[in-house]
């Protein structure tokens, strides 16, 4: 048989929860054959990142080149592209393979560590953005990447059609996790605005719940769906690896990339 496939161009995260391991996870829960090309590797924990270590561009290169020339790709999903110069390499290869292309625009962890130079963010736009179906920026990344404050839904609507109309992706999810209140992630893709709203899940354990959301998204797109409809049934699935996520480590535990066999969110 052949399988959908997805490639993601990430970070590894030594402690499972996030980066290129929560994203092979969850591409496997959607049954999507999952790919991956490493741009840095970082040690971390649930408590924090204690160290990070780039991946020479040349290998990057070796890397993207190594899965275009034998394997075939129905979605590309990035993560952290910590340096100018990934950026501009990974984006100009993205923008020969005319693929859907979920950017998730990592930029801290969820523990507060940077995991991009601050001259990446110019690179971001310039090199990624323009190639991608859906950027998909959580609150503090909309506002630094905008300049603008994000304390509502209007304000999150605003940011979204600045992703579209100002920075040039096709599609702009800007996720509310960061808000008080409901879980409400707004979605623009240059027609009209869609909001997904859950209630808000008591828990610490969010760690990598970013990048199993974007690589949900990228699962759906991969086997076809729309983007709205990719972006539904993603957010039914974040929401069920946060309401069972898990309790290890000392810090802010991971998201349970197979709790969705329970509830039958799909
Ligand atoms: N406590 C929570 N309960 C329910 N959903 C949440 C919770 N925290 C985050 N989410 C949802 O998880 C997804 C990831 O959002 P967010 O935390 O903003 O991104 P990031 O992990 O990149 O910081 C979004 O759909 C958001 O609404
Ligand atoms: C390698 C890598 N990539 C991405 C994240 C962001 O995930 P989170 O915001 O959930 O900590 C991370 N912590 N590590």
């Amino acid at each position: 048989m052949k399988p959908f496939t997805a490639i993601t161009i990430a970070g590894s995260d030594s402690g499972g929860g996030a980066g290129i391991q929560a994203d092979i996870k969850t591409f496997e829960e959607w049954e999507v054959y999952g790919m991956s090309v490493l741009t840095s590797l970082t040690a971390q924990n649930t408590t924090g990142v204690q160290d990070i270590h780039h991946v020479p561009v040349s290998f990057i290169e070796a890397q993207l080149g190594s899965i275009e020339e034998d394997l075939p790709m129905n979605v590309i999903k990035s993560g952290m592209v910590a340096t100018k110069e990934a950026a501009k390499v990974v984006g100009n290869w993205i923008a020969r393979q005319h693929i859907p292309y979920v950017c998730d625009p990592v930029m801290v962890s969820a523990s507060g560590h940077p995991l991009m130079e601050e001259e990446t963010r110019a690179a971001l736009s310039e090199y990624l953005f323009p190639h991608a179906s859906v950027v998909t920026p959580n609150i503090p990344e909309a506002e630094t990447l905008l300049d603008m404050e994000i304390k509502t839904e209007e304000d999150m609507e605003e940011a979204a059609r600045k992703f579209v109309d100002r920075l040039g992706a096709k599609g702009a999810l800007v996720k509310g996790g960061h808000l008080n209140g409901e879980a409400v992630d707004v979605l623009y893709d240059g027609g009209i605005i869609r909001t997904y709203r859950e209630d808000r899940i008591s828990t610490e354990n969010t760690h990598g719940t970013g990048c199993t959301y974007a690589s949900a998204i990228a699962a759906n797109l991969a086997m076809g769906r729309t983007l709205p409809f990719a972006v539904e049934y993603a957010k039914n699935y974040i929401t069920e690896a946060i309401r069972h996520s898990f309790d290890i480590g000392s810090g802010s535990g991971p998201t349970n990339h197979w709790a969705h066999r329970k509830e039958r969110v799909r």
